[in-house]
């Protein structure tokens, strides 16, 4: 049985004169490990921002564990089991990497509850290092991990908030390709309790560890499906296709997805 957890009914966003997501209807099943793709500018992120409700729908609804989430603030949408990732680092370089999580899990609490909280490796923090392999990096200074550490202490302070689904936006950009594997295989053992969304460019990625792909174009969805389908559909060659002909991309996405296509057509 698949249960909806997060549904997206006609949602506009029009930034002025400019329609930036036009018309979207979109459901993600409880349990689900879906990725969106789509060019630049296609409306990944602000679809991500509208159900974080850090941008508000022109028009249209969200509905999350079958409450409307809409019009909420960002804070509330939190605290009703929502975390993202940002692409430009959150984490608090001159804290440990424990406290960094610690806070996260805290992050219901008022500012005095935070100066009394319990402090330390507690059970939450303690899983959650474990979790996400940082745990022998537990005391060092956030300011001091590579590129993949840091991202995944990202995810390791999301998960320490105890979300129903994790929005995530380009989880593996800059990675090396053994810190890609790694991240790989957490989302997918994360996604074994947690619904996960994913913004992705890297189509390598995307082959290896996406199931289901809904893939963006021009604000509005293209085509839902494996990652077989989505990749066999001649009008998703086109989008990235023309889009490399016109303009050089800022990602190689929209290349590599046309060249694996042709591979394996
Ligand atoms: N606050 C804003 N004001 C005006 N236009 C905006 C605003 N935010 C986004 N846009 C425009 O909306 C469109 C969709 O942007 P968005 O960032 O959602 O795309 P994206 O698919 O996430 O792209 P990328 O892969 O480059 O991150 C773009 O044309 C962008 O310029």
């Amino acid at each position: 049985m698949t249960h909806p957890l997060l549904s997206l009914n006609g949602i506009r966003v029009a930034f002025g004169d400019f329609t930036a997501i036009d018309g979207i209807d979109l459901t993600v099943n409880e349990g689900e490990l879906r990725f969106l793709i789509g060019p630049n500018g296609a409306g990944k992120t602000t679809l991500v921002d509208v159900v974080t409700g850090r941008t508000r729908p022109t028009s249209g609804t969200v509905t999350f564990a079958g409450q409307p989430i809409h019009g909420r603030s960002e804070h509330r949408i939190v605290r009703t089991g929502i975390g993202r990732t940002f692409q430009t680092s959150v984490v608090f370089e001159e804290l440990t990497v424990t406290d960094n999580i610690d806070l996260a899990a805290h992050f219901r609490l008022s500012p005095l509850g935070l100066l009394r909280r319990r402090r330390g490796i507690t059970a939450t923090v303690g899983g959650v290092l474990e979790r996400t392999g940082l745990a022998p990096l537990a005391g060092s200074l956030a300011g001091t991990l590579s590129h993949g550490q840091r991202q995944w202490l990202e995810i390791a302070m999301l998960l320490a908030q105890g979300p129903r689904l994790l929005l995530l936006d380009e989880p593996v950009a800059g990675m090396s390709r053994a810190e890609r594997e790694r991240t790989g295989e957490l989302l997918t053992e994360i996604s074994a309790d947690h619904t996960v969304v994913v913004i992705e460019h890297d189509m390598e990625f995307l082959r290896r560890y996406a199931r289901d792909v809904t893939v963006l174009h021009e604000g509005r969805i293209l085509t839902e499906g494996t990652v077989g389908e989505v990749q066999a559909d001649p009008r998703v060659q086109e989008v990235y296709l023309g889009r490399n002909q016109v303009t050089a991309p800022e990602h190689d996405g929209g290349d590599m997805l046309v060249r694996t296509a042709n591979e394996e057509g």
